[in-house]
């Protein structure tokens, strides 16, 4: 979905991120990709793959140890000031735990709010009001929760929450780190929903980080998939799950069930070719 001319709205280039006591192996060891405008790149792996520090490399809470990251086409690796605050500000991210990740002393309407007064984008206190009500009923919450304290809300709602709060200061791009991973299975399809919703009414891009290919299936049209700090593979959907072309892309699928019945035997079909005389009752 990039207009022609465009740059991306992101570009991670060569990143390399190395913590002390790594003796030797990298977190995060030259990852590239890009995400377009309003375009869902998932990020899979299995868990110390690099997903989480390669995001946090990418919103600035990780400085990394060299490669570039470009917002917009603005590079903000090594940029300062306020240009680069506005910039950053264009992506947000989201958490895998709505329990830590939200000041348990805030209401919600200054847990929402507070990006609004902060970047002086909604400096009056009853118009910032009216415009926390309007961000939270895009989450699919009511005026009637601003003066509510987190403790009083489900995961669900928490992480609607959060998610508001990222909301709130205009991003082009969410990421998200399994955002839906610490919450009931029932609650996890309506939180991808909205996902999908923001993607589709508000053109957001997302950086959709999960272990569970399933997940990212739902949401993304191109997945990258992260081993040992590397990126191994990276192509639209139907080709990495229907035809994998890196070995430990091909685990992982073998490990995770796939919710799609055609995918499934697509991925079936690609990858365990059937025999001349099977016999497809045999495998019901
Ligand atoms: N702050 C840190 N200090 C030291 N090592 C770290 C730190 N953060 C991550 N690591 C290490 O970097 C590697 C990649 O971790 P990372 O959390 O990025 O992987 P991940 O794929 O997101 O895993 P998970 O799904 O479990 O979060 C792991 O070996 C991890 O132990």
């Amino acid at each position: 979905m990039n207009t022609a001319g465009e740059p991306p709205i992101l570009e991670a280039r060569n990143l390399v991120k190395t913590f002390p006591g790594q003796a030797g192996t990298r977190a995060v060891d030259d990852v590239s990709f890009t995400v377009g405008r309003g375009e869902a790149l998932g990020l899979v792996g299995e868990s110390g793959s690099g997903k989480s520090t390669t995001a946090r490399c990418v919103a600035g809470l990780v400085r990394p140890d060299s490669g570039r990251v470009l917002i917009g086409g603005q590079d903000v690796t090594r940029a300062r000031g306020r240009a680069l605050r506005a910039t950053r500000r264009r992506v947000q991210m989201v958490f895998q735990d709505p329990y830590s990740s939200l000041n348990p002393r805030m209401t919600v309407a200054e847990l929402v709010g507070e990006g609004l007064y902060v970047h002086g984008i909604e400096p009056d206190r009853a118009r910032r009001r009216d415009r926390t009500v309007q961000i939270l009923e895009t989450v699919g919450l009511g005026a009637e929760h601003l003066d509510r304290y987190p403790r009083s809300f489900s995961g669900g709602q928490r992480q609607r929450i959060a998610i508001a709060r990222a909301l709130a200061v205009g991003p082009d791009l969410l990421i998200c780190d399994e955002p839906v991973a610490s919450l009931d299975v029932s609650v996890q399809a309506q939180v991808l929903d909205l996902f999908c919703d923001l993607r589709e009414k508000l053109g957001l891009a997302l950086l959709f980080i999960a272990h569970d290919l399933a997940v990212v299936h739902h949401l993304c049209g191109r997945v990258a998939v992260m081993n040992s700090g590397r990126v191994v593979e990276l192509g639209g959907r139907e080709q990495v799950y229907t035809a994998p072309e890196h070995p430990y892309t091909r685990a992982l699928l073998d490990a995770v069930p796939v919710p799609d019945p055609a995918a499934e035997r697509a991925r079936a079909g690609a990858l365990r070719p059937v025999p001349a005389h099977h016999d497809p009752e045999e495998t019901r």
